[in-house]
Parts: structure tokens; sequence; C-alpha cells
């Protein structure tokens, strides 16, 4: 294991070269790792194990496009592809990876199959660390263990077909075998992680919340409204606001600050700009520090994660994601993104 300083803090981090894949490989040379949920993780993890050459099968209900999906990606019925239960009993590694609100409906199947020995693998701390609601409180004598990509399984899948890794989190709940860490490294390398930081299940769970409502997607949304919409009070035009507010930030700005750090897309802005930036950002995490102070209250008391279990755990969930999905969608300022992304020299054929 590496210790790397961040920041000047020490932190374990395991990497590809001290744990490549064929010790991976190795190690799992004897399991069957039972992917069980074939959503957007689901995918990215099987076949990313797939293409490893790990012996991973695919538990999914029959009768559902997610079924007609993993045999289209594929695997196949009666040998790499099974109902959920029959999965249960063939894995010897359960990667429980349907929504973790689905999660609970499934559990006393789940729980029956996992006989000493075997190890629970998770992609979130949300159902271990939240098990006063969730109900899932594994036996002891099997390995609980997490692998946490950063990203979409979209990104997870994508990032490995191009030899990059996707950086993940790893923690191990219990160790029952006394092989629990050898398991959950193999495994973190076999889905496509190209490092592994180590935390514990509700460090995890309490940072990914955080972060997907704040920063990473809802706190983003937030702010981009917020501009945008100022603009348009003072008269801008849609593609003015939406350009200022979006397209130059995705296209021209955030690359810079992905490639070496904040300071270096400021040092590559005009000086009028970086002295507004240096001015303003203090502003903006005053402003806006109550309210990640909220949020991350909401987390840690439980209120974000019933409110979650509450509100995907309804029948018609779906339905009204999608209705909430579409609003945004048809907001103007969305509608005018999409114009401008037409625009775009490799969407001028696809996009009208
Ligand atoms: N979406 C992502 O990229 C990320 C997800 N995670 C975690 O990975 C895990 C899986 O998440 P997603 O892939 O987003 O899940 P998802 O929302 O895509 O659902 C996964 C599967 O669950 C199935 N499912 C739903 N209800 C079911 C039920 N009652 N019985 C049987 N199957 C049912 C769906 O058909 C689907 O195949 C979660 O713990 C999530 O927090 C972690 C990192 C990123
Ligand atoms: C993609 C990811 O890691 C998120 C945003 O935390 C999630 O999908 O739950
Ligand atoms: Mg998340
Ligand atoms: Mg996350």
């Amino acid at each position: 294991m590496a210790k790397l300083n961040f920041g000047g803090t020490e932190e374990n981090v395991v990497t590809r070269e001290e744990f490549p894949l064929s010790k991976a490989q190795d190690v799992l040379k004897n399991e069957t790792v039972a992917v069980i949920g074939y959503g957007v993780q689901g995918p990215g993890q099987a076949l990313n194990q797939k293409d490893n050459g790990i012996n991973v099968i695919v538990g999914q209900r029959k009768n559902s496009k997610t079924w007609d999906k993993a045999i289209a990606d594929g695997f196949v019925p009666g040998e790499t592809l099974f109902e959920i239960e029959e999965a249960l009993e063939r894995g010897t590694i359960i990667c429980y990876l349907l929504s973790d609100a689905a999660q609970i409906a499934l559990w006393p199947t789940v729980k029956k199959h996992l006989t000493p020995g075997k190890a629970l693998y998770f992609s979130h701390g949300f159902g271990i660390t939240f098990n006063e609601q969730t109900g899932i409180v594994p036996p002891a004598d099997v390995d609980v263990f997490l692998v946490a990509p950063k990203g979409s399984g979209t990104s997870l899948r994508r990032m490995f077909l191009q030899g990059r890794g996707l950086n993940s989190s790893y923690a191990i709940f219990q160790d029952a075998t006394g092989n629990a860490f050898e398991r959950v490294i193999a495994l973190g390398i076999a889905v496509g992680s190209g490092y592994l930081f180590e935390t514990n299940f509700k460090k995890e769970v309490y940072s990914d919340l955080t972060g997907e409502r704040g920063t990473l997607m809802g706190c983003i949304q937030g702010i981009f409204a917020a501009q945008y919409e100022v603009l348009r009070a003072n008269g801008h035009t849609p593609s003015e606001a939406f350009n200022e507010t979006v397209e130059e930030l995705t296209q021209s700005l955030m690359p810079l600050v992905a490639e070496n750090g904040m300071d270096w897309m400021y040092a590559n802005c005009s000086t009028t700009a970086q002295r507004g930036a240096l001015d303003w950002w203090k502003k903006f995490r005053d402003a806006t520090k109550p309210v990640f102070e909220d949020l991350y209250k909401s987390v840690a008391t439980g209120f974000e994660s019933q409110r979650s279990i509450d509100s995907n755990s309804q029948p018609d969930y779906r339905e009204k994601l999608d209705a909430e999905l579409k609003e945004l969608r048809d907001s103007e300022l969305w509608q005018a993104g999409k114009t401008v992304r037409s625009l775009r020299p490799e969407n001028q054929a696809v996009e009208a």
C-alpha cells in the first residue's frame, strides 16, 4: 500500500502497479462474482470484470429490459445470466448493485444465501451505515466491504475501454475470512478502478451524499440557474446567458481546472477576470457555506437517506423522477443549451 501526501495529510492508496490485474485474477480465481442488478453500476462493473477475465455472472429479473440488455452485452442465460436467486446461490462474492432503496426489499432473499465465507460487496456505504432504516445487517461469518467508483458506471466503463481507470474508494466493514483485504482490492482492480482510496462505510456515504447534493450535482445546477436568471432579468439573450454560465465553463475553463488546478485556469484568463474572480470567490464561499453545513447535518441525521428510501420505494418513483428531469430539460436554460450544443462541430450532423 502506498502512502501518499495529500496537501499535508498522508493517506493509504492502492495502485494498479502494486496490485496488478494478474494478482487480482489470482485472488479471484476460485470465486464466482455475482453482480446483482444491471442498472448503471451493474453493467460497468460486470463488463469490466468479464473483460478482465474474472468469473462473473449477472443476476437479474427475467422479462425485464435490463435482462435483455445483459444479453445484448454478451451475458448468456443459463451460463452467465441468471434469475436473482440462482445468481445469489451460485455467487461466492455478491455484488449488491440494486438501487439503494431496492436493496431493502431484496435483503431477506440475499441474506438467506450468505453462507459462511461468502462476501457481500457494495458500491456505497448506504445500506450498512443507515441499517436502522434499511434493515441490512449481514451475518457475522461473511466478509463485507465496498468499492465505490467515484463517478457514474457509464464513465467507469468508458474509462476502462480507454485504458484509464476511474478512482474508487474502498472500505472493509467486516473481515470474517481474514482475506477481506485481498478480496476487496482484487475486486476494485477487476471492476476497473485506477486508484483505490481507503475509507470506511460511514465516511464514504456521508461524503458521497454531500457531494452529489452539493457541488457535483445539486449546487451546480442551483448556481447555474441563479446566474442565468439574473442575466436574463437584465436583458441578456438566452444564448449569451447560457454561454457565460455553462458552455464556457464545461468546454473551456473546467478542462483547465481538471488539468492543473484552479490557479492554472485563473492564470490562463485575463488579468481583468483574475482580479474579479479573486475578489468574489470568498463571497460565494461564505454565502453557500451555511447551506453546505445544513446539507451535511441533513445527511448525518439520516434525513437524506430516509427521503431517498421513501421516494425511491414508491411504485411510480421512476415516472415521478422522469417528470422532474423533464422539467429541468424543458427549462429555458437547458433548451438554450440544446441549441448551443448543436453548434459544436461533432454535433452538427446529429442534433438539429
Ligand atoms: N449510478 C452510479 O453510477 C453510481 C451508483 N453507486 C451505487 O451503486 C449501487 C447501484 O446503483 P445504480 O447502478 O445507480 O442502481 P440503479 O438505480 O441503476 O438500479 C440497479 C438495478 O436495480 C434493479 N431493481 C430496482 N428495483 C428492484 C427490485 N425491487 N428488485 C430487483 N431489482 C430491482 C433495476 O432493474 C436495475 O437493474 C447503489 O448502491 C448506488 O448508490 C455508486 C457510485 C455511482
Ligand atoms: C456518480 C456518483 O458517484 C454519485 C453521483 O454519487 C451517484 O450516482 O450516486
Ligand atoms: Mg452517490
Ligand atoms: Mg458518488
